[in-house]
C-alpha cells in the first residue's frame, strides 16, 4: 500500500461552537486524485481548512504531508504550507501586478531567492499551463479560465505533494472547468502530486474516473464514482 500523504481518524471539525463534521477518517495516498463532493454548506471547505491548519481538530487526529495537525505549533504551520498548493474559486491573485510577479511573489515568500532558478522555475511552471506567451500580462486582462490556470502554476511552483482545490471551477463556465479539471489532474500526475479536488458540482465526476468522497449530513462517507 502507498504511503498515505493525509490521514484523518476519528476527527470532529467545528466552526466557532458548531460541529460541522464529526468522526471523519479520510486517507489520500501519495499522488492519488480523489473528489470531495457534497452540497453548498456541507463542510467541504471546513475539511479542506483542516488539512492545512486554518481550523483546529476538536478531535481525533490527522497528519498531512508528515506533519501532526493535532499538536501543530504555529511556526511549523508555513512548513506544512509549502508542502501544499492550495487554490481557489476566486484565484486570489495580487491584481496589481503582471502574472510573473505574482509567481515570483509566491516564491519569495517560500523562501527562494531572486535569479536565475526563480525565473527558470517560472517559465516552467507557465509552460505546463499553456501560458508561457502571459507571462507579462496582468491579471484583468485574463480570463477566468485563464486566471485560474496562474493560480494553478502558482500551486505548483513547489512542487507539492498534495494539491487542495476548493471550488476552484465556481466561477467557470463547464467547458473551462472540464478543461481545467483535466489539466490538475495531468499535471499533478506528472508531478506525483496528490489532489483532494472540491466540488458541489456533480456533473463533473464523470470528466474522469477517480475516487469520490462525500460530505453530508456531518459524516464523510467513501463513496463509489
Ligand atoms: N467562520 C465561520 N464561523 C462559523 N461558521 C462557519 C464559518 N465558516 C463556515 N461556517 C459554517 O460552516 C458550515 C460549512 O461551511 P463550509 O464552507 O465548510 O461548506 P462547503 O461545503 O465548503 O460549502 P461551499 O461549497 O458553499 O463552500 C456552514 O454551515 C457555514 O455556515
Amino acid at each position: 500500500m502507498a504511503t498515505a500523504i493525509v490521514e484523518l481518524r476519528g476527527a470532529n471539525i467545528r466552526q466557532g461552537e458548531r460541529n460541522i463534521l464529526e468522526k471523519v477518517d479520510l486517507t489520500i495516498a501519495e499522488g492519488e486524485f480523489v473528489y470531495l463532493v457534497g452540497k453548498t454548506g456541507a463542510g467541504k471547505s471546513s475539511l479542506l481548512k483542516t488539512l492545512y491548519a486554518a481550523l483546529p481538530l476538536a478531535a481525533g487526529s490527522g497528519t498531512v504531508s508528515g506533519f501532526h495537525l493535532h499538536k501543530i505549533g504555529r511556526r511549523k504551520i508555513p512548513q506544512l504550507r509549502r508542502q501544499l498548493g492550495i487554490v481557489f474559486q476566486d484565484f486570489n491573485l495580487l491584481m496589481d501586478r503582471s502574472v510573473e510577479d505574482n509567481l515570483r511573489f509566491a516564491l519569495r515568500a517560500t523562501g527562494w531567492k531572486k535569479g536565475a532558478d526563480t525565473e527558470k522555475r517560472i517559465d516552467e511552471v507557465l509552460t505546463a499551463v499553456g501560458l508561457a506567451d502571459r507571462r507579462r500580462s496582468m491579471p484583468h486582462t485574463l480570463s477566468g479560465g485563464e486566471r485560474q490556470r496562474v493560480a494553478f502554476a502558482r500551486a505548483l511552483l513547489n512542487k507539492p505533494a498534495l494539491l487542495i482545490a476548493d471550488e476552484v471551477t465556481g466561477n467557470l463556465d463547464p467547458e473551462t472547468s472540464r478543461e481545467i479539471l483535466t489539466l490538475m489532474r495531468q499535471l499533478a500526475t506528472e508531478n506525483g502530486s496528490a489532489v483532494l479536488f472540491a466540488t458541489h458540482d456533480y456533473r463533473l465526476l464523470d470528466t474522469f474516473q477517480a475516487r469520490v468522497v462525500r460530505c453530508e449530513a456531518g459524516r464523510v462517507f467513501n463513496a463509489e464514482n
